[in-house]
């Protein structure tokens, strides 16, 4: 059984809170501060309980354009919460400590980027991941600890895995709803509809060969790059530019698609017609239309019209990547009609970062009953894994 914060006796309790609050950088400052938002929740009820609160979060990837540190993070959270997070520019050190041991009930502390840190980018079994420093220095200015960060629980970093082992664990407020949802799929509505797209290739043809399999999904309806990949393997001429941007992502997605067709052909749609560029215009093609020299950005009207109907009648609707490249004003229709659609499914739930920043840039994100706050995380629990971060609750 997984304890919550209904559990836990918050009044003067130090607490290492782990949030996700990655987010796309732009300059200095955050592009999106939807994940920030997200963990308000947790943060202001657990500082309205008297919890001393210490946050632990990561920022990009070591060497990456968007590895920075948290300043701007404890800033915005400043705002978002109504009251001051004091920002510590470093996670375990003396310094750190004392500030936690400093911090006045109902106030909270945001530690540096864990992954200054190189062992916070390593996999390790939770007991390894206890002997590291972060977690062994940390854990005793510490009385417990809560996981929020839903969105990083498949990682099995240290400051995921390894305080469970020597502090009560509790998962937090964003955590508790996205294991309710996303970890009782089978109990929601059917039919089930699956849309996959976007550009996680085969991560989107693993989660369809397992919802499919496991009799969790009624229909798959495929689109973005995963939907070219199926166009590929039933035998479409989309021509070379498409093919090149598929197999840039994977050299094994059309072979899989093909697999997963010669099982499933009956579940699983594709696209009809597709959206490429001619000079500066958007251009649809029906599939005997093609190949084309440009490659297919979007779906197409027919596609969306027959998407529609199926999702019409969906009891549940998941969906996770968008249809096209709607970061482009032109190639934005399918994925703005096709999630419109499901938004008119019983229950609607959307998982991935890429979608969820469609969703806000096309005003949708109301329409919907649950957007995950997790890509890889709510791709892992779809199709029916546990995530190491969730387990390590377990205690
Ligand atoms: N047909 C397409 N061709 C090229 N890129 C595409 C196409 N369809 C979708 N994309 C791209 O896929 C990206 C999002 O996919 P993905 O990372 O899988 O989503 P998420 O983060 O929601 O899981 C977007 O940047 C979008 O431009
Ligand atoms: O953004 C995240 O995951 P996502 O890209 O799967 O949504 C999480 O913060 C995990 O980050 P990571 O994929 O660098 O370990």
């Amino acid at each position: 059984m997984i304890r919550t914060l209904d559990d836990l006796d918050a009044e003067g309790a130090a607490l290492g809170v782990r949030v996700d609050i990655n987010s796309p950088i732009d300059g200095d400052g955050l592009d999106d501060d939807a994940r920030l938002r997200a963990h308000v929740e947790t943060i202001a009820e657990l500082c309205r309980r008297g919890a001393r609160v210490a946050l632990l979060a990561h920022q990009g990837r070591p060497g990456g354009e968007e590895f920075t540190d948290l300043r701007a993070h404890a800033d915005r959270l400043d705002e978002l919460l109504g009251f001051p997070v004091a920002y510590s520019d470093s996670t375990f050190t003396a310094d750190a400590r004392e500030r936690i041991a400093g911090l006045e009930p109902g106030s909270a502390v945001l530690l540096e980027n864990t992954r200054f840190y190189s062992e916070e980018y390593m996999s390790f079994d939770p007991e390894a991941a206890a002997e590291t420093y972060l977690v062994e220095r940390l854990a005793p200015a510490l009385d417990a600890y809560v996981n929020d960060a839903f969105a990083t629980s498949h990682r099995r970093q240290p400051s995921i895995v390894g305080f469970p082992e020597l502090l009560d664990p509790y998962a937090g407020r964003v955590m508790e709803r996205e294991l309710d949802v996303l970890g009782n799929i089978a109990e929601s509505p059917e039919p089930r509809v699956y849309v996959l797209g976007g550009a996680k290739v085969d991560d989107s043809i693993e989660v369809a060969r397992s919802v499919l399999e496991r009799g969790l999904a009624d229909s798959v309806l495929t689109a973005g790059i995963v939907g070219n990949a199926f166009l590929l393997a039933d035998g479409v001429s989309l021509g070379a530019a498409s093919a090149g941007v598929v197999n840039e992502r994977s050299h094994d997605a059309v072979k899989n698609a093909g697999d997963l067709l010669d099982d499933f052909s009956h579940r699983i749609y594709m696209p009809r017609d597709v959206a490429v560029e001619r000079g500066d215009e958007r251009c649809e093609f029906d599939l005997d239309e093609l190949p084309s020299n440009s490659p297919a950005m979007d779906i197409g009207v027919r596609t969306v019209a027959a998407y529609a109907e199926i999702l019409d009648d969906a009891g549940t609707a998941i969906l996770n990547g968008p249809a096209g490249v709607f970061e482009d004003d032109r190639f934005e229709t399918g994925t703005l009609e096709m999630y419109s659609s499901a938004t008119r499914a019983d229950t609607s739930i959307v998982g991935g970062g890429d979608t969820a920043s469609a969703l806000r840039k096309l005003d949708l994100l109301e329409g919907f009953d649950h957007v995950s706050t997790g890509g890889g995380a709510a791709l892992r629990m779809l199709t029916g894994d546990t995530l190491a971060g969730v387990e390590a609750l377990h205690r």
